[in-house]
């Protein structure tokens, strides 16, 4: 005689981070979801006797939240996961029950840009001081500044060897989390007044370059940063790339055009670099 039985259990495709860019002309709009979904019903024969023929499989939930993103796009976190959830309970009749849980990642236009967005809130300012009798040293910086391009960057050209799989880009998603910081080449500065301007010179250059690599897009911030402000010597970036790939939808017979995109959590590029103003002085331990 079985001394056990199922209790209450539920299954499903957690965190699945879907992109969908909308493109209005040349102005573009995104919305940004983690959906997780766990669906419950008549789910004992998976659990007891390994039989999966009622499971529909945390794959395809994963597929049919991309799959979803472009043929009825995303006009709200709400109204998405109704779509989801009534598709997974109307379409199988071993779920009773949908759970989908949904967050939405907000994004601010930068400035006027049409396709250029910072990730509303959550940056953090950060300072560092250095004094002895010799000399004083002020770092200023930002960290967890998250921007996003959805057009103007591309990516090709590369060393191809014998590992290479990376299909080459003219249009692809450039994505990064800032971590900045600058060196005044003094102690005496408009401190309150210099932040927002190396701010808004950091993503302006982000927002405005025309990007062939995270690279070249790390140097221009660099550059423009000490272009805008005279007393700042030198910049070091940190850029991790938060890659988007275009989903493949053409098994379910979709195309996506740049609309569909898996956000990738790891692993991550990370692209860093200093800026240096010729003639800057001595950093001595302004950096540690
Ligand atoms: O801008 C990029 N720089 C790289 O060095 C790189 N490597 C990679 O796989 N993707 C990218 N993108």
């Amino acid at each position: 005689m079985s001394r056990s039985r199922l209790g209450p259990n539920r299954y499903g495709k957690a965190e699945t981070h879907v992109v969908r860019v909308t493109r209005d002309g040349d102005v573009h709009h995104v919305r940004d979801l983690t959906v997780s979904v766990a669906l419950s019903g008549a789910m004992e024969a998976v659990h007891l006797t390994g039989d999966n023929s009622s499971v529909l499989t945390t794959d395809t939930q994963k597929n049919t939240v991309f799959a979803f993103a472009r043929e009825h796009g995303i006009d709200s976190p709400e109204a998405f996961g109704l779509l989801l959830a009534r598709h997974f309970v109307g379409s199988q009749p071993s779920v009773h029950h949908a759970r989908v849980a949904i967050e939405e990642h907000l994004w601010d236009r930068i400035g006027a840009g049409r396709h250029s967005f910072v990730r509303r809130g959550g940056e953090t300012r950060t300072a560092l001081v250095h004094h002895d009798e010799q000399a004083t040293h002020v770092v200023s910086g930002i960290r967890d500044l998250v921007v996003l391009n959805s057009t103007d960057s591309e990516f090709w050209g590369y060393v191809k060897d014998e590992y290479t799989t990376l299909p080459e880009t003219r249009d692809r998603i450039l994505a990064t989390e800032v971590t900045a910081q600058w060196r005044h080449a003094s102690a005496e500065a408009d401190w309150e007044g210099s932040y927002p301007e190396a701010r808004r010179h950091l993503l302006d250059a982000f927002a405005g370059t025309y990007s062939l690599s995270l690279q070249q897009t790390l140097y221009a911030m660099g550059d423009r940063l000490l272009d805008g402000l005279p007393e700042v010597c030198e910049v070091r970036l940190s850029l991790p790339n938060r890659h988007h790939f275009a989903v493949d939808l053409e098994p379910f017979g979709l195309n996506n055009e740049n609309e569909v995109f898996y956000a990738a959590d790891r692993p991550y590029g990370l692209i860093e670099g200093a800026v240096v103003r010729d003639g800057a002085p001595d950093a001595g331990p302004a950096w540690s």
